[in-house]
């Protein structure tokens, strides 16, 4: 038994010193300058300032979402912020040819393209599941299928630039949470998607990295007025979150965990002991603020 302890102790030892000497690479914001980006839901909230960002660092952005009075703001501040340029199209990604024709203008505007940030997201309700199908499958070609559409039509440029796909996901895409159920869904579907092409592009040497984002309950307008009253949590600066996105895409992670005590950390209970994680998430909810919405 002494013996089992001291080499466990040993291999810890050996993993620890492996994880902080591997020479992991630094992010530097110059890795963004000339880059040639589309962000999609770039109207508002993470989107957005992820935008600003790319627009400090120099990047070329394209950006989209529905609302056009909102996203000419948003490329008008992206100006005066140092953007190589920035550019917006209006539509709804409900539509796979609207979601086409967004690489389609990243092409003829850049000739090419460096960085794919899929992060927009359709209206759901924050409750418990109505039973309501067509607003499943709604928001499955919304926040997963446009997402797939884009990817595809995007692969050849970013094979040639060797570029990356960040995918926006929650920590709901990777644990089921109650009163998020048809948005769970699509999330989870991101995850089988992009985690299954990531292997084919290992093995099949494609050179285009794809990181999937699990952030936790950032303080966004519209995730702030739908669940501030059943979440007692605090809710994650979406500045900062919109950073480590980019940063995790530029250096081409496979994962990128925001607010980690509130993402990664719970993912070591979902797999070994998921009954006390179940118990944890449903002691944060106030169900009596639900119930009152009914
Ligand atoms: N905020 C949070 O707590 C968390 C957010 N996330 C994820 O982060 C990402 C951003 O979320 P957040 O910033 O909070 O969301 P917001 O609601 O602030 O932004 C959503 C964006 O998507 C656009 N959008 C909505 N519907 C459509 C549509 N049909 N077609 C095209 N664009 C559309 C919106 O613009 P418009 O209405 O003009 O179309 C807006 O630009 C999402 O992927 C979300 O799942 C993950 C975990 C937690
Ligand atoms: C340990 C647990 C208590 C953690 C619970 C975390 C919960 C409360 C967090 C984690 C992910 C969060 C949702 C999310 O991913 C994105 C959106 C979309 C946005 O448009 C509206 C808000 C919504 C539904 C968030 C609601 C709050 C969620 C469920």
């Amino acid at each position: 038994m002494a013996l089992l302890n001291k080499a466990l102790i040993a291999l810890l030892g050996i993993l620890l010193a492996v994880y902080f000497y591997s020479g992991k690479e630094e992010f530097k914001p110059e890795m963004l300058k000339g880059k040639r980006v589309i962000i999609t839901g770039a109207s508002s909230g993470i989107g957005e300032q992820m935008a600003y960002h790319l627009a400090r660092m120099g990047s070329h952005v394209l950006i989209t979402a529905r609302t056009e009075e909102k996203l000419k703001k948003v490329i008008e501040k992206c100006s005066k912020l140092g953007a190589a340029s920035a550019y917006y199209i209006p539509g709804s990604m409900d539509n796979m040819t609207f979601a086409k024709s967004v690489v389609h203008e990243a092409e003829r505007l850049f000739g090419g393209l460096d960085m794919l940030i899929l992060n927009h997201v359709g209206f759901t309700y924050f409750n418990f599941f109505d039973g309501d199908v067509d607003h499943v499958r709604n928001l499955l070609e919304i926040n997963f299928l446009s997402y797939v559409t884009m990817t595809v039509e995007a692969l050849p440029m970013l094979k040639a630039s060797g570029g990356n796909i960040v995918v926006v996901s929650s920590f709901a895409g990777k644990v089921g949470l109650p009163l998020t159920v048809p948005y769970s869904t699509t999330k989870f579907a991101l995850d089988g998607f992009f985690s299954s092409l990531r292997m084919e592009f290992y093995q099949q040497k494609v050179n285009v990295s794809i990181t999937l984002s699990v952030i936790s309950y950032i303080d966004t307008d519209t995730a702030l007025n739908i669940v501030s009253n059943v979440i007692q949590q605090p809710a994650g600066p979406k500045e900062d979150c919109a950073l480590e996105i980019i940063k995790g895409g530029a250096l081409r992670q496979r994962e990128v965990y925001f607010q980690y005590h509130a993402t990664k950390i719970p993912m070591l209970l979902r797999d070994w002991a998921p009954h006390f994680l179940e118990y944890l998430v449903l002691k944060n909810y106030n169900f009596e603020a639900v119930e009152k919405k009914q």
